[in-house]
């Protein structure tokens, strides 16, 4: 757990927790005995800290959290000032990705020394609470308030060089950290330490500490969209121009705010949920799970399409080092894409794709010796049908055949092959090679062996795979088409887009509905809806009425839209209208007129729409919906939906998903309630109809939790 040795005057106190040193209760009691015998031990003149394998510590037990131990002595916090008031001075030596507690011991030692490439960071506020331990008020004495507010308020890990110069860091070495740190140890003063300790130290700048205060709350307060770690952090922060002990107080207090936050309860379920759904199952057969199953070696993959998504798919590939082979029948395209995919890893890694690495071809005879392909051809079912009938005869028969489908039956586009067992969905979302979540879909026939590929995939290439069966729209766009349906409604009975984005933006989300789809294309769902046959070019099918399809309500404003051209962003118009080459959306009065005119034909009279029952009228739906899902065992568990929706669909993280914040915030009996009470206002939409699972778990007052720890192996 943490092992002492000393060489010559020094004593080194090595962490030894694998894989990540977390400071759980065992290293920490085991590091301050460790601590007291240095300082008993006469021999012993100064003290070294650091870390055995990967990292010097990831900071506190986050398992620890919402458990007695965390409060066990020596607590971190007991750890951290027993360092900072040792009488022999200290050195802490960081290597690896040095984290949240890591980064308070760091703070209280003496002397900070790092590998070059160790990285430092504060993720606190991403789990909800704030970094303690003195972080809040030795930080800003060490670098001053700007680099500590960016730290504290971001998250974002520094580079030890970024490190150095902030003055978070003494000393940078090259190799043999052990070694170096004892050498440094050897020559460090050991008189005057309290000139050492930063907490006798003045914050740098605290003249303009207004100034740079009030700047950071402005952009907190637009960023952080209800999170109230961000802010609370900065009050913290701010208490760091008080005299040491009274900022520590304060910090103290913001704390215990924060610790017992419902949010910071909401944000570590995240954080868990995000490595849980590695450990995934076939709902309908346990067997088939991550333990029985065996990934085939991937390394080298065909993506065939070279439009944007077929671009962020090549970039993510070629970034986690797989050789690619990009096929597309349109040349100028292809010319284009390759150009996009070399400028984006230059941007990155200062250095084009090595021709070895990314093939781009008009041929698709050329995907013959891949490990996988990756189609992402246009979102037309017959066009991919067709694909994967030309991909079976052309690649060799053990190629693994991915299809990056948004919402397409992978049933129907296996069958175009002879080998549906390797036949999968691999949805990723836009932009590609940014968003972390990758959707793998697996059909009736996709063999064990293929899922297991699709998922490692996903690791391979930084993404965080989440396995879902096959259904229209999978997982993620079947729960959200119901938000994207209860919108257009809303501007039927009285409210503008605006209202309705501003009241889910005011929720958390950076963007609302209308926002998005402008933002994505309109045209895109609007071709999905012709070809399911829910309106036509030219309007409703014959003999339709306008507002019911399929025996269910329906608005077909966005149909509206979309025949006139209006697309969104790429158009210049959409639910909004753009000045040219701006992303800013400014309310149009086309639209208003439009929706106006719509409501006045169809006798809907307009009323006030309350923020609650626009975000109640959005999320509900879809939350309902999760629980089918949840009920036709189309996700392994909860935590599934949620990572979708965090990882996907911008889902305000500090509510923890949808799944949770229905468990949770809202309350399974409160939901239900709200879906009877909606359903009696709307008896013609069938999403308002509760799902069996929800009626039952409220009726038993059972929670998703129960749920969640039942549903994996
Ligand atoms: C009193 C408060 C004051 C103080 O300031 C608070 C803190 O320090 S707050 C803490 C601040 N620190 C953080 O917030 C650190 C958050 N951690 C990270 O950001 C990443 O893990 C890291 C970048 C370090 C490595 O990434 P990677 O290489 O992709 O590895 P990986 O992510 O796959 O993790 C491997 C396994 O380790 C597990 N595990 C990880 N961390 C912790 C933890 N702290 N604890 C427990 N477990 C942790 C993780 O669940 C996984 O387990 P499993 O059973 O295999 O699912």
């Amino acid at each position: 757990m943490a092992e002492c040795a000393t060489y010559g005057t020094v004593a080194v106190l090595q962490i030894n927790n694998p894989p990540l040193n977390v400071l759980g209760h065992d290293v920490r009691s085991q590091l301050m005995s460790g601590l007291q015998q240095a300082l008993q031990d006469k021999a012993v003149c100064s003290i070294v800290i650091m870390g055995k394998g990967q990292t010097f510590t990831a900071g506190a037990d986050v398992k620890e959290f919402g458990t007695e131990k965390v409060f066990w002595e020596p607590t971190l916090h007991s750890l951290v000032e027993a360092v900072s008031a040792s009488t022999k001075p200290v050195v802490t030596a960081i290597h690896g990705t040095t984290l949240g507690g890591g980064v308070a011991l760091a703070l209280a030692s003496h002397y900070r020394l790092a590998d070059s490439s160790a990285k430092m960071g504060l993720p606190e506020v991403q789990l909800g609470i704030l970094p303690t331990c003195g972080v809040t008020q030795r930080l800003p004495r060490l670098v001053g308030l700007q680099t500590a507010v960016r730290m504290v308020t971001s998250g974002q890990t520094q580079s030890a060089q970024q490190a150095l110069t902030a003055g978070l860091l003494d000393k940078v070495v090259t190799d043999d950290l052990l070694k170096k740190a004892v050498g440094f140890a050897r020559s460090v003063d050991v008189r005057g330490l309290e000139a050492r300790r930063v907490s006798s130290w003045t914050v740098p700048g605290a003249d303009r500490a207004e100034d740079v205060l009030d700047a950071a709350r402005k952009t907190l307060v637009r960023r952080s969209r209800g999170a109230i770690a961000p802010l609370t952090a900065l009050q913290a922060i701010q208490a760091s121009l008080l005299p040491f002990e009274t900022g520590m107080k304060r910090e103290a207090e913001l704390g215990r705010y924060l610790w017992t936050s419902w949010q910071a309860a909401a944000l570590r379920y995240a954080f868990f949920a995000e490595r849980t759904v590695k450990r995934w199952h076939i709902p309908r057969n346990k067997n088939v799970n991550y333990r029985t199953a065996e990934p085939m070696d991937i390394k080298s993959v065909g993506v065939l399409g070279a439009g944007t998504m077929g671009v962020g798919i090549t970039i993510s590939l070629l970034q986690a080092g797989l050789k690619v082979v990009l096929t597309e029948v349109n040349k100028a395209q292809l010319d284009k894409a390759v150009s996009l995919i070399q400028r984006s890893l230059e941007g990155k890694s200062g250095g084009k794709p090595q021709p070895m690495q990314l093939r781009a071809t008009t041929d698709y005879s050329q995907l013959r010796e891949v490990d996988l392909v990756i189609e992402a051809v246009f979102e037309d079912l017959a066009l991919k049908k067709k694909v994967f009938q030309q991909l079976d005869a052309v690649t060799n028969p053990r190629t693994i055949l991915a299809t990056n489908t948004s919402g397409l039956d992978i049933d129907q586009i296996a069958a175009a092959t002879q080998r549906p067992d390797k036949v999968i969905g691999t949805h990723f979302f836009s932009p590609a090679h940014v968003m972390r979540l990758l959707e793998n879909i697996y059909g009736r026939h996709t063999s064990v062996e293929t899922i297991a590929t699709a998922m490692q995939l996903g690791a391979t290439i930084g993404k965080v795979g989440v396995l879902v069966g096959n259904c229209p729209g999978f997982v993620g766009n079947r729960m959200k088409g119901l938000n994207f349906t209860e919108a257009m409604f809303l501007l039927e009975e009285g409210a503008e887009p605006q209202d309705v984005d501003k009241a889910l933006e005011e929720f958390g989300f950076a963007m609302g509905p209308f926002r998005v789809s402008d933002l994505a294309g309109g045209d895109v769902h609007w071709r999905r809806r012709i070809q399911a046959g829910l309106t036509t070019e030219h309007g409703p099918p014959p003999y339709t009425p306008v507002l019911y399809r399929q025996g269910n309500r329906y608005s077909p404003l966005a149909d509206m839209l979309c025949m006139q051209g209006r697309f969104g962003q790429k158009t210049g118009a959409g639910w909004y209208r753009y000045k040219s080459g701006s992303r800013t959306a400014l309310p149009d009065a086309e639209v208003h007129r439009l929706i106006h005119k719509h409501r006045q034909d169809h006798g809907f009279q307009r009323r006030n729409i309350s923020s609650q029952e626009i975000v109640e009228r959005c999320l509900f739906p879809l939350i309902n919906e999760g629980f089918r899902i949840l009920e036709e065992g189309l996700a392994t568990g909860p935590q599934d939906i949620d990572v979708i929706f965090l990882l996907g669909f911008g889902w305000p993280r500090h509510t923890g998903g949808p799944m949770y914040y229905a468990d949770k915030v809202v309350g399974l009996g409160n939901l239900l309630q709200s879906l009877e009470k909606y359903r009696a206002y709307h008896p013609r939409s069938a999403h308002w109809v509760p799902s069996s699972l929800l009626r039952k778990m409220a009726a038993q007052g059972t929670s998703l939790s129960i749920w969640a720890a039942g549903s994996r192996l």
